[in-house]
């Protein structure tokens, strides 16, 4: 059915793109799916070695082994797929349950009632519904943030589809107006098209790997490493796309500025790990106060910012005696002992085309006042630059 040239140039192309997958994963182990798509490669190589040795194998061998490698080949791109998504893993039964049928079918269409069409019709039924699922499961995810998703959502999805219609194509060649002549021609396409689909799919994949590498590498450079949320030039550099985004949607923005208490006490008490510790203690706590959107900072030491996309002056304030009340309530645990941490809050809302250097400015002087009127409170910035004096608005509690 197939030209064996146009087959072992599909076999080359397999050894070399499971090579080029293979030292993907070897180099990128972390990244989920990797080591999937690599042995489905590696199926994908032996359906083609099998293809090649017809001529020279028992038939009922051959049957099964490509049937098997063709459905495992399709099987583990759909679990490197959902592995690269973090989508839950499909249960293993499930894969040898549907190779044991196919493998059962395939071998009744060989022995008992030989009808080549109906295991290729089967086969293609079953593996082009896999590669659909792997387009469907990676198109799932927000596609516009992933570009390297639209090639491997296209290709999956198309060669998923070209199988489905592949027995049709051979059909219309046979009872049609072509008959053997047209069916040559529908094999050089179908083996043209899996070409094509390896390709494409394999570059897919090594695009996704890089998308990864690219995102860990970015969530390096904007993330603090001792607590995880973004670094000072990360969260300025978000608080100025949200200052603009606020300023043309006429939308409020707030600002709390949050420094620890007394900080140099815990690590002189209780050593720098501890105080180490206390920093992401804090991040936990405040994280656990915020809402999705809310952007936090480390700005340096023990000094942190959060922005409240959509916020009001008030609704910061609620947000800032929230944080306040559950540091308070909830001390570092270090064995047997609790050790007490609190913050002064300053909170300041944008003002009209106000930079966001400041409105940290007017946070921070706030957050000044509430460390100079006695800690552990929250003062809210005057509205208009802060006069001399730095007088705030007065105080919560
Ligand atoms: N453990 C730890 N300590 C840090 C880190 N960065 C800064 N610090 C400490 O934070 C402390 C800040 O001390 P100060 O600026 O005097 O402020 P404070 O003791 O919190 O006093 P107030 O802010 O006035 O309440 C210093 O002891 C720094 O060494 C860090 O990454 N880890």
């Amino acid at each position: 059915m197939h030209s064996p040239t146009l087959v072992a140039i599909a076999a080359i192309l397999m050894v070399v793109m499971t090579l080029m997958l293979a030292a993907a994963w070897r180099f990128n182990p972390r990244i989920a799916g990797l080591g999937a798509w690599t042995l489905s490669y590696f199926f994908g190589l032996l359906v083609c070695v099998n293809l090649l040795l017809r001529a020279v194998a028992p038939e009922l061998l051959l049957v099964l082994l490509t049937q098997l490698s063709a459905f495992l080949m399709a099987w583990l791109n759909w679990v490197g797929t959902r592995a690269y998504v973090g989508a839950a893993p499909v249960p293993r039964r499930y894969g040898v349950l549907g190779a044991v049928l196919l493998l059962a079918t395939a071998a009744w269409f060989t022995v008992v009632q030989p009808e080549q069409t109906i295991r290729f019709t089967l086969m293609s039924l079953v593996v082009g519904t896999l590669f659909l699922l792997c387009a469907r499961t990676i198109a799932q995810g927000r596609l516009q943030d992933h570009p390297a998703r639209y090639l491997y959502a296209l290709a999956s999805g198309g060669h998923g589809l070209f199988l489905l219609l592949r027995p049709w194509l051979f059909r219309v060649g046979n009872h049609g107006l072509f008959d053997a002549q047209h069916a040559i021609v529908v094999s050089h396409l179908v083996v043209v098209e899996s070409i094509a689909a390896i390709v494409l799919m394999a570059f897919g994949i090594v695009m996704l790997a890089n998308e990864q590498v690219t995102l860990e590498l970015r969530r390096i450079a904007d993330r603090d490493p001792l607590t995880g949320v973004f670094n000072r030039r990360a969260f300025l550099a978000l608080l100025d796309k949200g200052s603009h985004y606020a300023e043309r949607m006429a939308f409020p923005l707030s600002v709390l500025l949050v420094d620890l208490d007394h900080f140099k006490k815990v690590n002189d008490n209780w050593g720098h790990q501890l105080g180490d510790r206390a920093l992401h203690h804090f991040v936990t706590v405040a994280q656990a106060c915020l809402r999705d959107g809310d952007v936090i900072g480390r700005l340096g030491g023990e000094e942190f910012a959060i922005f409240l996309p959509n916020a009001r002056l008030a609704q910061a304030e609620a947000i800032a005696s929230r944080l306040r009340g559950a540091l308070e309530m909830q001390p570092l645990r270090h064995g047997e002992a609790a050790i007490a941490l609190t913050a002064s809050i300053g909170v300041a809302q944008r003002q009209p085309q106000e930079a966001p250097q400041a409105l940290l400015h007017r946070a921070d002087e706030a957050m000044y006042l509430a460390k100079h009127n006695g800690r552990n409170r929250i003062e809210l910035a005057a509205s208009s630059p802060s006069p001399a004096d730095g007088t705030a608005t007065p105080a919560l509690p």
